[in-house]
């Protein structure tokens, strides 16, 4: 038994639950991996000059041994997330202390504690099997995975499921990820793939998408509201472009910061007005590596006003962090909400904080998503409102290259990854709505 038998079985039209259960598992499978040995062969470097392509392998892997509330998923495709360039350049820890301590935890979770890391945090693929008391899902369904993993045997966990202490992000802090022909994951993270998408369209907005929700939308995060002004750093990449269709979709006026022409026409075609391409307008928040310009806050403050009618941010959506994080505290607006998820360009935060304090603003640290608003982030792609921004798609040995381009800031929106699918636009069962779509499912590929 191979995974072309898994492969042809899942294009196979009639091929039933009964049929997925009754195939043997392959022995083993191709992963994306990084190895534990190679942690330190970018010592010394420059994080920008840290090579993905150098690190990220492709391996044949034994398939893990299923446990209790689990499910082995056959990956379809899969997307590029940042947190696999952070794996894949060691930074800004080498996620094998992840692995090891997670393999502490108990008797099953040692399998995650290998020298090599699968990695890679989404997925749309198909059941293969499940593990004893998994009831919600059997063999043959298909589905798409979010990244939350936890054990939920603390009470910390059991309002919000984001705050379990043994809380982990799957496909980086635990091993068997995405980026693979078969995944493991708890059968909590699956959800419905959304019929009117392919396979690599199903598997892009996952992580990013439910990051987003809970970051700008929910309870937990800034709870945006109709009218609001927010400031999307980023607006046309992996967050930033669910976060600027979150705006939109709920009625608030984004302000979409990006780099390049390009971007601002996809920030455009989305449907926002006010662009601010901080490349051509030359910001620079930073007179050297220890001294901020507050000049340039108010610069920028100004350009804001100018395209809201002389209104200030009432939500900023932070991840570039140490480069933008003063100006995202100047240009909040009294009693404004500035949430962080990230710091790409650096942890070391400085703000000026009497702009926090005196005019009463906050800054809500988020993560992910927890199990509720992951099951509604993928539900709003499902019914359609919200799309996935996939712009180009790899294939599984050109994993390194994808990583690559995400690195160097290359890419548009989300980029994909076919793992067992053998050509881009498979798996779509609802023609239908998909043609009610089109556009807004195409709006960033190929560009
Ligand atoms: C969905 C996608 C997401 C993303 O893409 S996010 C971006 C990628 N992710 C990252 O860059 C994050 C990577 N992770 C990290 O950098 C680290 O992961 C953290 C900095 C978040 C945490 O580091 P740690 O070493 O785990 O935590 P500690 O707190 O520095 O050390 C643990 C030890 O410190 C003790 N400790 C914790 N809090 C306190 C306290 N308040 N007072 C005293 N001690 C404390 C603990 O108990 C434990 O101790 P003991 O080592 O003995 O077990
Ligand atoms: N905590 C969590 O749950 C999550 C955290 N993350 C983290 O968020 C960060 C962003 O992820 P993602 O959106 O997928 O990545 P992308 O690279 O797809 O998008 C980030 C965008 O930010 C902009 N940007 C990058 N550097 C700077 C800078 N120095 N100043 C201003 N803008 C900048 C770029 O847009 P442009 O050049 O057009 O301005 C870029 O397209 C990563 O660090 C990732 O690890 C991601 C998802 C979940």
């Amino acid at each position: 038994m191979t995974v072309k038998d898994i492969l042809d079985a899942i294009q196979s039209k009639d091929a039933t639950s009964t049929d997925f259960a009754a195939l043997p598992l392959p022995e083993s499978y191709r992963a994306i991996t990084v190895h534990k040995d190679e942690t330190e062969m970018f010592a010394g470097l420059e994080t920008r000059d840290k090579d993905p392509r150098k690190s990220i392998h492709l391996d044949e892997v034994p398939v893990p041994e299923l446990g209790p509330g689990e499910a082995l998923v056959a990956v379809m495709a899969s997307s590029v997330n940042y947190n696999s360039v952070w794996t894949s350049i060691f930074e800004p820890l080498s996620t094998f202390g992840f692995l090891e301590r997670y393999g502490k935890v108990s008797e099953l979770t040692k399998r995650h504690d290998l020298p090599y890391h699968i990695i890679g945090s989404d997925l749309a693929g198909v059941v293969l099997r499940t593990g004893p008391g998994v009831n919600a899902w059997k063999p043959g369904d298909e589905v798409v995975a979010h990244c939350l993993s936890v054990e939920l045997e603390s009470s910390d966990g059991h309002n919000d499921t984001m705050l379990d202490p043994e809380q982990r992000i799957w496909g980086f802090e635990t091993n068997f990820g995405g980026l693979a022909e078969i995944a493991l994951v708890k059968s909590n993270q699956l959800m419905p793939k959304p019929g009117h998408l392919s396979w690599e369209e199903a598997a892009a907005p996952g992580l990013v998408n439910s990051t987003a929700y809970r970051q700008l939308v929910s309870r937990n995060g800034a709870q945006m509201k109709q009218g609001d002004n927010v400031l999307i750093w980023g607006a046309s990449g992996g967050l930033g472009s669910y976060a600027t269709q979150f705006a939109l979709a709920g009625g608030a006026n984004p302000i979409c910061v990006v780099s390049s022409d390009q971007k601002a026409d996809i920030c455009r075609s989305m449907g926002a007005e006010a662009i601010i391409d901080r490349n051509a307008e030359g910001y620079k928040f930073w007179k050297d590596e220890q001294t901020q310009d507050p000049k340039e806050w108010k610069r920028f403050g100004k350009r804001i006003r100018e395209l809201t009618g002389g209104e200030d941010i009432d939500i900023v959506f932070e991840h570039p962090g140490r480069e933008t994080f003063g100006a995202s505290v100047y240009v909040t607006r009294k009693g404004g909400t500035i949430t962080t998820c990230a710091s790409t360009s650096g942890y070391m935060h400085e703000y000026d904080n009497r702009y926090l304090w005196m005019s009463l603003k906050r800054i809500i640290g988020s993560h992910f998503a927890n199990y509720r608003e992951a099951w509604e982030a993928n539900r709003l792609i499902a019914k359609g409102k919200i799309h996935p921004t996939l712009s180009k798609v790899y294939s599984l040995q050109d994993t390194g290259q994808a990583a690559y381009d995400v690195h160097r800031n290359l890419h548009q929106g989300k980029v994909g990854v076919l793992c067992l699918a053998p050509e881009e636009g498979l798996g779509v069962r609802d023609e239908e709505m998909r043609a009610k779509h089109i556009d807004a499912i195409n709006r960033f590929r190929n560009i």
